[in-house]
């Protein structure tokens, strides 16, 4: 039977109706708009459209969004006063910097400068060990997304084997600890595990972030598993002309359809799950720090 498709496009227009929705509620009842802060540092063309993104969606939700764009050689000292005037400032409820950062930052450094509680990429060490220690945290946005997607799909995932294959901080692992917190059983496969088809054989889920095109072929997948497609890679296209591109996924769509019982699409599968689950993670940073009740549904 052909997969049904998981469509990420859809399903992340109602999460930002939503959270729409909770906005508007907490501006009533309360006067209070959540902000968002996003910073750029250098010009990177992708990060540019993700950051434009990020503000266009943040308005159209009724929050104020903030832009800090910064010079490619900005110093760590001018990055970090940024961060701890944004931490300082109660109108902003949630601070995300746009990743990767130039070679010269520390990215750790950085990340870790935010203030956990307004850190809405879930990044900072301390909402890392919350979330793995099974406390209320701020939850990475891509993960949390295949998670609702995830859950919207099956109900419950309880003693379902999932395979995360790539072992990143930012969905690997974090996608890993959402998966034990659902009561699966999980595996994290990397480049180096052995025997890695028969691994994700093994699979009623498998999450895919490596970052190769295509490299989890049909054949490794089981009859009837659900494949989240965390990959997003542009490979030349010469069929559609020269110098053309396309995007595919760390899976390969065509053999893996064949096969899986759901699969997400790329382009329109997890991604936009990523920005829907960042404005979701600006209300609940915002309702947590004035004592609010958090919207349902949106967090993990
Ligand atoms: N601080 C962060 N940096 C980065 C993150 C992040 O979560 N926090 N994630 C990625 C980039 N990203 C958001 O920042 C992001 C990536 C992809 C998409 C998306 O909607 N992709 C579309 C395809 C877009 C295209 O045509 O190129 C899709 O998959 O359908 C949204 C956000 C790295 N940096
Ligand atoms: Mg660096």
């Amino acid at each position: 039977m052909a997969a049904t498709i998981i469509d990420g496009k859809a399903f992340a227009a109602t999460v930002r109706e939503k959270v729409a929705a909770h906005v508007t509620r907490i501006k009533e009842e309360n006067g209070i708009t959540p902000g968002l802060a996003v910073v750029l540092v250098g010009e990177d063309p992708a990060s540019q459209v993700y950051v434009r993104s990020k503000g266009k969606q943040t308005v159209e939700v009724g929050m104020n969004s903030y832009e800090y764009k910064m010079d490619v050689d900005t110093s760590e000292e001018d990055l970090l006063a940024v961060i701890d005037k944004l931490n300082n400032d109660p109108a902003v409820h949630g601070i995300l910097v746009q990743l990767p950062l130039p070679g010269h930052l520390n990215e750790d450094l950085i990340i870790n400068s935010i203030s956990p509680a307004k850190d809405v990429d879930g990044f900072h060490i301390s909402n890392v060990g919350l979330l793995g220690t099974g406390q209320k945290s701020m939850v990475p946005c891509t993960p949390l997304g295949c998670l609702m997607m995830l859950r919207d799909h099956h109900g419950s995932l309880s003693g379902m084997d999932a395979v995360v294959v790539g072992r990143s901080n930012i969905v690997g692992k974090p996608m890993a600890q959402l998966l034990l917190g659902d009561s699966c059983t999980v595996t994290i496969a990397h480049s180096r595990t052995k025997d890695l088809p028969d691994v994700v054989r093994r699979a009623d889920i498998v999450v895919a972030a490596v970052g190769r095109p295509e490299m989890v072929p049909g054949g490794w997948i089981k009859e009837g598993a659900t494949v989240i497609d965390v990959g997003i890679n542009r490979i030349d296209a010469p069929e559609k002309g020269e110098g053309k591109t396309r995007l595919v996924g760390d899976v390969h769509y065509e053999s893996a359809a064949a096969v899986a019982g759901a699969i997400t699409p790329v382009p329109g599968g997890v991604g936009p799950m990523t920005i829907a689950c960042l404005l979701a993670n600006t209300v609940t940073a915002c309702c947590r720090a004035n004592g609010l009740a958090e919207p349902e549904g949106l967090t993990a």
